[in-house]
Order: structure tokens, then C-alpha cells, then sequence
């Protein structure tokens, strides 16, 4: 891989690699795009198969929150970090700790929260060491957990792309395939089933797809037969590139919705859901809600703020609609504009000299 030719392809700003010999830590930090403000996203564990594999992810999850924040309407920047391991063996306080130095040698351009395979408790721990991490333990008059208001931003993004699919926007009766049930799923299925919505979910985590079995009446399938359930709604809920040439010709859904990261593998996939004429919501618009939830704790945790802005995602997928329709081209485009103009707009108005000047994150 070229690393800086890479970097310069989508102009990403710094790259960080963090090890630590004594606790094992192989953590990178990408730092995408700061024009908004600190570079904001969380920090995924995961196995990775190689070396560059993680490096990938994590340029390619930071620049995803540059767009997800920009969109958003926040004044954040994006950036993401990865950490090299298994969430069920290896991680320790060391780790965590050591990972926390380096966040705090960024000096503030770079704050991290949950992402996939880290917790609120690891969050505390990277807290010992720095005050650039959110979605720690309430205790510390943090938010804590991100997931549920991710879920619930998902949900009321999945209702607006509804009713640009159905006309109606209820999700009463519909048949919703969820992929993957963990922490951000488990509570969106429990949104969807009090709507009245049949759900049907898989997961490689047999314990996972049981619980939402159990809890929520839903129909158990195969990891690989998701994609192809007769549904209204497809929503990607696990890993990233689930929309891509093997799975589109098995898609009988409407609608795709979920909160995954990244769910096209290519951009040309998001051209051919468009030509099929599937309504897809684009998953930096639809899962801000966990985002736009640590976010306001840089200005002081209000939940109820917090909440009032996540309920404007719904806002946000029509309009994506309305961009889209307008200007006759993809949802992910339509939303890659929206996000590009404000960055384009703010970096303009903020390059203004100011004396003492006020920083806002989130309005
Ligand atoms: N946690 C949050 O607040 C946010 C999460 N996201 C994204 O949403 C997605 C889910 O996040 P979380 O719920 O936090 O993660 P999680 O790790 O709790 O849940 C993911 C679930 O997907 C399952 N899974 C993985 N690969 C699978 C596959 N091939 N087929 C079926 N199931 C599979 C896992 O076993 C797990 O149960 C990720 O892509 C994450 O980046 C996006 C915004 C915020
Ligand atoms: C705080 C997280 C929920 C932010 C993030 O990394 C994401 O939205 O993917």
C-alpha cells in the first residue's frame, strides 16, 4: 500500500501509529479532515488480518466522520482509530491506558469514543489518561453508552426513508431483515417491534441473533440467507461493504437502512441500488445519533438537547431525498454534497479573523 499517495488521494491530514511493547498495543489513529473542528469518532477492536487491512479501516472510517459530523450539522472534524486485537482476549488497563497517552499527545485533535469491539469501561480507562474521550461512564458526567442513541437516530432515519419508499413513513406490519444484533441493533429492533414491525435477524453471534428471538418474536435466519429475505427493509447492522456485486442481485427489499459504517463497498454500488430504484439511506446520515450524543458533551452532557438533535435525522434523510430527486442523482452522492458544502461554507466563514475566538462545537 502507498501510504501517502493514498493520503492524497482524499486529502486526509495525519495518519498515527501507537505501539506499546509491554501491553501489546498496535493502535493507528486517522485523522481525516479538521476544517469543522477536533477530529471526532470511536475506537474499533477488532481482528484484523493485516496490517494493512487496519490502516484502511481506520482512513476509511475517519473520513466517513468527516462527512457524518459535517452532515450532522456539528462543528466537528472526522477521525477514527483502530486497535489491533481480539475484544475478547487481549484487551487490559495497560492497553487501554497506554492507547490514552497517545490520544493525549494529539492535544485535542483527536477525541475517541466506542466504535465495535470497545466498551464504556474501556473508555474509563483511556479516561485515566486523558480527557479527549467521551461516552465514558456516566458517573463522569459523560453520556455513556452511544449505541442506543445510535439506534434510536436509525429508527426515525428509517421511518423517513420509508415514507420516501411507501408514501407513509409507519413501520407498522413491515417486515424489517436486520444483519447483525449487537449493541446498536438489539436496540433498534426493540423500537421496531414496539411499532409493530416483523423482524427477522441473523448474527454470527448465536447468543446475539437468540436475544433478539427472545425479546423481540423475531424469525431467526442464516448468516448468508439475510440478504436475501423477501422484506420491506434490508438493515445493515454488522460490518461495512455489505452492498456490493454478490449480494445486490439477492436484495428483495425496498428499503435500505441500517447502521453500519461504510455499507457500500464501492461507490458504484450505490449507483446500481439507485438505477434498481431501492431507496438507500446513507449510513453516515442515518447513525449520527451516537455521534451527535458524545458530541454535546463537549459543551456540557445535556440529554435532552442530545435527543432533540438526533430526532433531526429524520429531517436529514429527506432532504437527502430531496437532493437526490432534485439534481437527479444517488442518495450516497446527494449526501456527500450535503456534507461537502458545509464544509466548503464553514471553512470560508471560520477562516475569518477573529480575536479571542469563541470555539463551538455543536449548535
Ligand atoms: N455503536 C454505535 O453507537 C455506532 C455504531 N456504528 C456502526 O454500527 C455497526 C454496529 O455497531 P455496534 O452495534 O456497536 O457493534 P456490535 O459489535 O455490538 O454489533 C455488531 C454485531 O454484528 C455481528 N456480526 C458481525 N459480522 C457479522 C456478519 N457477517 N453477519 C451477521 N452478523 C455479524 C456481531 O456478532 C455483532 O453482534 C458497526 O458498523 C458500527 O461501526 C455506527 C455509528 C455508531
Ligand atoms: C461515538 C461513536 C458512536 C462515533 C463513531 O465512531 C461513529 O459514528 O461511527
Amino acid at each position: 500500500m502507498k501510504i501517502f499517495d493514498y493520503l492524497q488521494r482524499y486529502d486526509y491530514e495525519q495518519l498515527v501509529f501507537c505501539h506499546d511493547a509491554a501491553s501489546g498495543l498496535r493502535a493507528v489513529i486517522a485523522i481525516h479532515d479538521t476544517t469543522l473542528g477536533p477530529a471526532l469518532g470511536g475506537t474499533r477492536m477488532w481482528t484484523y488480518q493485516s496490517e494493512e487491512e487496519a490502516v484502511i479501516d481506520a482512513l476509511r472510517l475517519a473520513r466517513g466522520m468527516t462527512y457524518k459530523n459535517a452532515a450532522a450539522g456539528l462543528n466537528i472534524g472526522g477521525g477514527k482509530a483502530v486497535l489491533i486485537g481480539d475484544p475478547r482476549k487481549d484487551k487490559s488497563e495497560a492497553l487501554f491506558r497506554a492507547f490514552g497517552r497517545y490520544i493525549q499527545g494529539l492535544n485535542g485533535r483527536y477525541i475517541t469514543a466506542e466504535d465495535v469491539g470497545t466498551t464504556v469501561a474501556d473508555m474509563d480507562l483511556i479516561h485515566m489518561e486523558t480527557d479527549y474521550v467521551t461516552g465514558v461512564s456516566p458517573a463522569f458526567g459523560s453520556s455513556g453508552n452511544p449505541s442506543p442513541v445510535t439506534a434510536y437516530g436509525v429508527y426515525r432515519g428509517m421511518k423517513a426513508a420509508a415514507k420516501v419508499a411507501f408514501g407513509d413513513d409507519s413501520l407498522s406490519g413491515k417486515t424489517i431483515a436486520v444483519q447483525g444484533v449487537g449493541n446498536v441493533a438489539y436496540n433498534l429492533c426493540r423500537h421496531l417491534h414496539e411499532e409493530g414491525a416483523n423482524l427477522v435477524v441473523t448474527d454470527i453471534q448465536e447468543e446475539n441473533m437468540n436475544r433478539a428471538v427472545r425479546d423481540f418474536g423475531a424469525k431467526a435466519v442464516g448468516v448468508r440467507d439475510i440478504f436475501g429475505v423477501d422484506c420491506d427493509i434490508f438493515a445493515p447492522c454488522a460490518l461495512g461493504a455489505v452492498i456490493n456485486d454478490e449480494t445486490i442481485p439477492l436484495l428483495k427489499a425496498k428499503v435500505i437502512a441500517g447502521a453500519a459504517n461504510n455499507q457500500l463497498k464501492e461507490e458504484r454500488h450505490g449507483d446500481l441500488v439507485h438505477e434498481m430504484g431501492i431507496v438507500y439511506a446513507p449510513d453516515y446520515v442515518i447513525n449520527a445519533g451516537g455521534v451527535i450524543n458524545v458530541a454535546d458533551e463537549l459543551q456540557g452532557y445535556n440529554r435532552e438537547r442530545a435527543l432533540k438533535k438526533v430526532e433531526t435525522i429524520y429531517d436529514s434523510i429527506l432532504k437527502v431525498f430531496e437532493i437526490s430527486e432534485r439534481d437527479r442523482i444517488p442518495s450516497y452522492q446527494a449526501a456527500d454534497r450535503m456534507a461537502e458544502e458545509r464544509i466548503m461554507q464553514m471553512a470560508k466563514s471560520r477562516s475569518t479573523f477573529l480575536r479571542n475566538e469563541k470555539t463551538v462545537f455543536a449548535k
